[in-house]
């Protein structure tokens, strides 16, 4: 249903010709004015790159906007010997029955171009009930192509923020303060809608009444170099042990490890996991270095009775004083083979002629004992874990900046790429922040939380609340763990 538009008081009605819409234009100073708005708005937004070419281009090639122009070049054609135009009536064939009204949709243009983060949406407040809705979609726009958008749709939440009772110019605040991650909007019609929007693009999905769906923007392509870790921290040593003599293995990546990832929307339901259900699985995230084992470790260390990591699988001998299931599971090379094949393993590696690797079930050993169990991944193995039988919490562990990171690892270790340990360099700390930087940017969409390890004490208290919250409170989790299809 489309909502009213406000109509403007000079500008004059549409009527149907026998060829077509006639358009009886009085006020032509305003339509002149309303171009020059546009065209000084669309430079500057190009030279800032503001909404990116694609929006820009669509618009301009809009046809309404072509008729407009026409219109504007009939009008400037002097017609009398006054050289003034007087009020007349335009054919316009092109016309599309869907305008109804040029001169608003100019100034609809113009507003869009003024708040480009609403990419191709308008929103208002209804004065009576203080709710928020979808105003108008832009036709041909982003937002219109993504066909998750429809005037009347009432906005429920951006980025997290109710926007229940908050001021429209608020709202669009909030957006342009987070441009450069998601900014998911959750809108109520005859669904709900958690649409995540980056920049200028969306992307498209099926309408799902009565389900809650998540729309999100990644890149295409994942590049390989985001943020992988030096090592498989499976084959840390343990703290104490001198790091000169640890285990670290090459990452070995599946062929199709992207697959899944590179879904450009998945639905979502609000999940409150059942006290007698195992588990979620834990999976910490972040750039090599940062301290995602560090604190991993710590929060096992808290209460071990309550948290565990997975023990894993090696191929490699067991040394006399280590026991099959406790420091690792010793096994075959070809057993390991065919893990591997059977997609057993949520990661693994080779170092030195022995392959290493976490398994779903080692994971599922942990859960079946009634104990939350921690692992930390590489992004790659994100698809392993997000699946219904592990219904992984993903959480981010974010790098501070270079400058806090100078201050709180002064008297840290850093582990190299030639497998020594050293001080924290300038440069790591710059890699560090890269890394995290890249992760973000090609993952974000599947981080459930994020945690700055600035303040390791500050970063474990945040990182046991986030836990037991993961647990306790509902939470969005992909439809597809709760109903799963013959895909999941
Ligand atoms: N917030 C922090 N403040 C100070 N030191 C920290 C902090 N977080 C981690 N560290 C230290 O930084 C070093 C690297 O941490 P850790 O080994 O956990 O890194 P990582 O993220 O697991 O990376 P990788 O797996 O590549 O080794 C460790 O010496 C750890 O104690």
């Amino acid at each position: 249903m489309r909502p009213d538009v406000e109509t403007d008081p000079g500008s004059a009605p549409l009527e149907m010709g026998d060829k077509g819409m006639m358009l009886h234009i009085a006020n032509f100073g305003s339509l002149t004015q309303i171009l020059a708005h546009v065209i000084a708005e669309v430079r500057g937004s190009v030279n800032k790159d503001v909404n990116g070419a694609e929006l820009l281009y669509s618009l301009l090639n809009a046809p309404w906007l072509q008729s407009q122009l026409k219109v504007e070049s009939i009008l400037h054609t002097p017609t009398n010997s006054q050289g003034s135009s007087p009020p007349v009536r335009v054919h316009l064939l092109f016309f599309s029955a869907a305008i109804q009204n040029p001169s608003n949709e100019a100034r609809e243009l113009y507003a869009l171009l003024s708040h480009p983060h609403l990419q191709g949406a308008t929103i208002r407040r209804d004065d009576v009930t203080g709710e928020i809705y979808i105003a108008r979609v832009i036709h041909g726009g982003l937002a219109d192509r993504s066909g998750l958008l429809h005037a009347g749709d009432r906005l429920v939440e951006v980025n997290g923020h109710p926007v229940f009772g908050v001021e429209p110019e608020q709202i669009i605040q909030i957006l342009v303060s987070t441009h450069t991650v998601y900014s998911p909007i959750i809108c109520w019609s005859t669904a709900w809608y958690s649409v995540t929007l980056q920049k200028e693009l969306w992307w498209s999905q099926p309408y799902h009444p009565h389900t809650c769906a998540i729309l999100s923007y990644k890149s295409v392509f994942f590049p390989h170099n985001s943020g992988f870790r030096r090592s498989l921290r499976l084959c840390r040593q343990p703290r104490g042990q001198a790091f000169g003599t640890s285990q670290f293995c090459t990452l070995r990546c599946p062929t199709n490890c992207y697959s899944s990832l590179a879904k450009p929307y998945e639905e979502v339901v609000r999940y409150q996991h059942h006290p007698e259900h195992p588990h979620r699985l834990i999976a910490l995230l972040g750039p090599s270095g940062l301290g995602v084992n560090e604190l991993r470790r710590r929060l096992i260390e808290i209460n071990p009775k309550v948290y565990q990591g997975a023990v894993p699988h090696t191929t490699r001998p067991p040394k006399c004083h280590e026991e099959s299931g406790r420091e690792y599971h010793f096994i075959s090379r070809e057993q390991f083979d065919t893990m591997v094949c059977n997609h057993r393993f949520i990661e693994f590696g080779e170092l030195r002629g022995h392959l290493y690797g976490t398994s779903v079930d080692a994971v599922k050993d942990v859960l079946a004992s009634g104990k939350i169990c921690v692992i930390d991944i590489e992004p790659y193995a994100l698809e392993s874990v997000r699946t219904a039988e592990l219904r992984a919490h993903v959480i981010f562990i974010k790098p501070p900046t270079v400058e806090q990171m100078k201050c709180t690892r002064m008297n840290s270790h850093i582990i190299t790429s030639d497998y020594t340990s050293q001080p924290f360099k300038d440069e790591d700390f710059q890699e560090i922040e890269d890394a995290g930087r890249n992760m973000e940017q090609h993952y974000c969409q599947f981080f459930d939380h994020v945690i700055v390890n600035d303040g390791l004490q500050a970063a474990c208290v945040q990182l046991l609340t986030a836990v037991r919250r993961a647990q306790d409170e509902p939470q969005w989790v992909p439809a597809a763990w709760i109903r799963p299809t013959d895909q999941s």
